[in-house]
């Protein structure tokens, strides 16, 4: 005859999806009756996935199959979220931030924070509050781009205040490390410094919150995702087919964390001759078009590879604010109109709730480790997204 406790402790073996605790450890056991022969288990749940509660159904009548006959299994999970949406009543660490813009890339140096800082100066200029999140903790070059380097930061109690500059407010980690400061980052710290970078920073309340993220898809896209509603997602690549092969990834993380996708960058598409004038194919150009169709998004613009937007980029000196008669200028403009468009479209539509983590503060939801080894954790595995 099993008692109470057996059932309990063969629950003991039963991991919750994708994770490497058990359903016991979580907690989301929440009541177990038996006569002996049968029994009633109550499971509370965070997720709302289909297949999270399937996968439990199975795996905890096989682990009593041997212990009872009759098993009954009540499972309580949260309403399932809307499609392209992440819904308002998720974690919101930043609720006085109106929008946040996810701006990603498949992978390195194809012009993710020039378009950053390009996109929120001119957002800034069309009048609306903007800030900049520089989250790319490999390679903070924000502050070098918008002119910030070596500015020291001023910290007000026990928090940091952005620094103001063409109209937009400015914090990175960049700016926070100390200049040359090498740092490895394992699971863990990237949430951590994703998080502090949205609580523990002097944000005014803002329209859109731009953060640029660390190229490819990881625990520095997840836990932003999980820490506030981000409203829209925008991916800049460039031409090649290679770099777009590479968006791919980055276009299907952002409909795997339900994000919208606000739009394409194509970058570095075609020259502009600062001698002649005149534009020439090198990259290619136009690929992306077909990338969008298959994603139902639109392109934002197709920017030329022109001198004035690196050495705007070297010298801090944004090409849309300082050269606002440059081509690369107005396509800057006009990409974020169109993205100022989109947000306000989505905007009311954004949640995070279908993917909240559903491991204690501090352990990264991506990892396969128990809280008790969280500081050994690599991401991998299972994670929390559903
Ligand atoms: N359209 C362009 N025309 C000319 N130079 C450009 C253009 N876009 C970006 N660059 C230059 O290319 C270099 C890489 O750009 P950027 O740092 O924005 O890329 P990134 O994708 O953010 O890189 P990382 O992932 O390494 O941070 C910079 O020197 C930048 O000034």
């Amino acid at each position: 005859m099993a008692t109470v406790a057996d059932i309990k402790c063969a629950l003991e073996n039963v991991k919750y999806p994708g994770f490497a605790k058990s359903i016991m450890e979580f907690g989301f056991v929440k009541d177990v009756q038996t006569d002996g022969s049968a029994c009633i288990i109550a499971l509370e749940i965070t997720s709302s996935a289909q297949d999270v509660e399937a996968k439990l159904r199975e795996d905890i009548s096989e682990a009593l199959s041997g212990l009872v006959e009759n098993i009954s299994i009540n499972i309580k999970k949260p309403e399932a979220p809307k499609q392209q949406s992440n819904s308002t009543s998720g974690k919101n660490i930043a609720p006085h931030i109106k929008n946040f813009v996810m701006v990603s890339s498949g992978k390195g140096g194809v012009g993710k924070s020039t378009t950053t800082v390009n996109l929120a100066v001119a957002a800034a200029m069309q009048g609306k509050r903007v800030g900049i999140l520089d989250a790319d903790i490999y390679g903070p070059n924000i502050p070098r781009m918008m002119g910030l380097q070596g500015r020291e930061v001023e910290v007000i109690g026990n928090k940091a205040k952005p620094f103001r500059i063409y109209g937009v407010d400015v914090m990175s980690m960049g700016s926070l490390m100390q200049e040359g400061q090498a740092l490895i980052w394992r699971g863990a710290m990237i949430m951590k410094a994703i998080e502090q970078l949205l609580r523990d920073i002097l944000w005014e309340d803002l329209d859109i919150l731009f953060i640029d993220m660390p190229p490819g898809t990881g625990d520095a896209q997840l836990t932003l995702a999980q820490s506030v509603p981000v409203t829209c997602g925008i991916n800049v690549t460039t031409p090649q087919h290679v770099a777009l092969d590479d968006s791919r990834r980055s276009l299907d993380m952002f409909e795997k964390l339900h994000i919208p996708i606000g739009g394409i960058i194509e970058n570095m598409s075609g020259f502009i001759c600062p001698k002649c004038n005149e534009e020439s194919d090198i990259f290619g150009m136009g690929t992306c078009n077909e990338l969008a169709e298959q994603y139902n998004t639109q392109v934002l613009g197709h920017l030329p590879i022109e001198p004035a937007i690196r050495e705007g980029g070297d010298t801090g000196k944004p090409v849309v604010y300082f050269q606002p008669e440059s081509e690369s200028a107005k396509r800057y403009m006009q990409a974020a109109s169109k993205l100022i468009a989109y947000v306000d479209e989505v905007s009311d539509k954004a949640s995070n709730d279908s993917i909240q983590p559903t491991t204690p503060p501090g352990v990264s939801a991506c990892s396969t480790a128990g809280a008790s080894q969280a500081s050994s954790s690599k991401s991998g595995g299972g994670c929390g997204c559903h």
